[in-house]
């Protein structure tokens, strides 16, 4: 992550295969290495790091390496959010900064399975009701950033418990239904979103809404934006 962070230096969190092999296509693949690295609570200084607090709000970055285990391409372990004080379910908003992504975002009872493949630049929202997991389709690195409330857990256990998301993505790109979800329909295709009402765009890195109260309100009162939720991603992702 070196080229995407010229703050100080961080130390990952890492994730072992021991940690992933509930979610894996086949969990008796075996790996000595890392699979992925999460850089998570960044701040470029003291400064952002404080604005960052008092708006609750957190900027990670995530690296994955281009990999396979045992024929699934390296993915993250997948999880849930849960309900701010108003009773909605916390967004996230992602931005690629190096590689390609493919989010693979289902309800939490998968009668809607979603992917958005992003490449460098695009940013990847993923509305209140969705849970998601990234994967690393590419032979690159995928490096990417991601901007999310600080007030809530994520919650892995329905993934755990099922045994990762409804399909896995397997090397050369076939999706493959994951047996534990008989009724979860075909994945449906959406794309990556733009919101230049809340200054979001191309070009416009996600650390640089660092310091723009209305551009992350979103992340922490997503009631008060459930109709841009719905118009931003063309209706393809309806909210939950
Ligand atoms: O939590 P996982 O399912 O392992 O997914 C990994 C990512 O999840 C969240 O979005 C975090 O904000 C990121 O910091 C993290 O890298």
């Amino acid at each position: 992550m070196n080229g995407y962070w010229d703050g100080p230096k961080a130390e990952p969190q890492i994730r072992t295969i021991e940690e992933m092999r509930e979610v894996l296509a086949d969990p008796r693949c075996t790996s000595d290495q890392p699979l992925y690295f999460m850089y998570r609570d960044l701040a470029k200084s003291e400064r952002d790091r404080e604005w960052l607090r008092q708006h609750h709000i957190r900027y990670d970055i995530t690296v994955i390496p281009a990999r396979t285990l045992c024929g699934e391409y390296v993915k993250t372990k997948g999880h849930y959010h849960t309900k701010n004080p108003a009773g909605e379910l916390y967004p996230e908003i992602y931005e690629v900064l190096e590689g390609t992504g493919h989010y693979l975002l289902q309800t939490r009872d998968a009668d809607d399975v979603v992917m958005i493949e992003g490449t460098a630049g695009d940013k990847i929202l993923i509305p209140p009701g969705y849970g998601h997991v990234t994967i690393n389709p590419g032979r690159e690195e995928l490096v990417m950033a991601n901007l999310v409330s600080s007030e809530f857990s994520s919650n892995y256990a329905p993934y755990a418990d099922l045994k990762g998301a409804a399909y896995y993505e397997m090397e050369g790109g076939a999706l493959v239904k994951n047996p534990r979800y008989p009724d979860a329909p075909p994945v449906r295709y959406c794309n990556p979103v733009e919101v230049p009402e809340l200054g979001i765009e191309r070009g416009v890195g996600l650390y640089d809404l660092v310091g723009r109260p209305r551009s992350v309100a979103f992340l922490n009162h997503p009631e008060q934006f459930m109709e841009i939720f719905a118009a931003i991603t063309g209706g393809c992702l309806t909210m939950r």
